[in-house]
């Protein structure tokens, strides 16, 4: 039976540590201030903005939830953002996913000044992500919060084979491109990737976030590879699963995540500590 990642136990620490820095700050008279925008009535968003506005209070970080209706503006977002752009108090803006159909969220992330985008999905940081740049840049929260892991618990990806499954801008993409700055070998595969299992059973490790509920099962994975499950889908009973078929990968695994309690908390905590890192370098030049 393969190691369990605890994922609540790293977001814990990560958290207390965050929560010290946010204290040296307030020494200094800085409050880290976050932007959260919402959209609509997905009642996942509302969950997970109300979970992120909720942690961000209790670490002592200045929290801003603004919520519209669906049938928002274009414009009226875009002027929002641009007041967040300018207010001293805010270091960091999220537009919570998914967005309705009608507004163009490339031109909302657009909109968003790149030093004050947490979620690291503007193109400039996703530029300096790619050319592994070596300055300080914000990068997508859940593949930023995966690299945590892995490293606590001392995965080796230099030399590694990793694949990922999914090539989302949230996830799959970004995700990617840490593993191979990383310098792991990586294969990123898609929808019409043939043969995935033959993919997914060279992985060393093995990152899956298609959004497909137990679509890796225990044949498509090779023995004493570490498993991250980035996938969330709740079942009748409103119990949570992953894309990963925990009860037949788990036996074959070195290492592997559970959902709940692997990727998500990490998301939420990586949040944090990156509106204090943006924060910070906003201050220090
Ligand atoms: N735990 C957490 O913190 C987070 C969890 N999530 C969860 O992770 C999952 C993925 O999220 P996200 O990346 O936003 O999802 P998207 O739907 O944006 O992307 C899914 C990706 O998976 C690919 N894909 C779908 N089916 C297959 C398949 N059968 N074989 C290979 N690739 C496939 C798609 O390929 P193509 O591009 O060809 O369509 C796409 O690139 C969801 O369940 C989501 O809820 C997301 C963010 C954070
Ligand atoms: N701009 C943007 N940034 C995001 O980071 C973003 C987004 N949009 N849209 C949706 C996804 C999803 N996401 C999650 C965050 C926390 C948990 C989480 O805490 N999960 C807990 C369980 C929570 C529960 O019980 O519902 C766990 O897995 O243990 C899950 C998923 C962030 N996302």
């Amino acid at each position: 039976m393969a190691i369990l990642i605890d994922g609540r136990a790293v977001a814990k620490e990560i958290n207390e540590n965050t929560a010290e820095r946010v204290t040296r700050l307030a020494n200094e008279g800085i409050i880290p201030g976050l932007a959260v925008i919402l959209v609509g009535e997905d009642p996942a968003s509302k969950i997970y903005t109300r979970m992120k506005d909720k942690k961000a209070k209790k670490l002592g970080i200045h929290s801003v939830l603004s919520v519209y209706p669906d049938d928002v503006r274009q414009e009226e977002l875009l002027h929002d953002i641009r007041q967040f752009n300018e207010d001293k108090m805010i270091n960091g803006i999220l537009i919570q996913e998914p967005l309705p159909d009608h507004l163009d969220g490339n031109e909302l992330l657009n909109a968003i000044d790149p030093h004050k985008d947490v979620d690291g999905f503007h193109p400039y940081n996703v530029g300096l992500l790619y050319s592994n740049a070596n300055e300080n840049y914000p990068v997508s929260c859940t593949p930023k919060g995966i690299m945590s892991l892995l490293k606590h618990y001392q995965v080796k990806l230099e030399g590694a084979r990793a694949v990922v499954v999914g090539r989302s801008i949230l996830v799959g993409k970004p995700m990617a491109a840490l593993l191979e700055n990383a310098n792991a070998t990586v294969t990123i595969a898609n929808r019409h990737t043939r043969n995935l299992s033959e993919i997914t059973r060279q992985a060393d490790v093995l990152v899956v976030a298609a959004g497909v509920k137990h679509l890796i099962t225990g044949e498509m994975v090779k023995k004493g590879a570490t498993v991250i499950d980035v996938g969330i889908h709740r079942l009748e009973d409103k119990t949570l699963t992953g894309d990963v078929d925990f009860e037949s990968v788990a036996p074959i695994a070195k290492m592997i995540t559970p959902v709940p309690g692997g990727v998500g908390p990490m998301t939420i905590a990586t949040l944090m500590e990156q509106t204090v890192d943006l924060t910070e370098w906003s201050h220090n030049g």
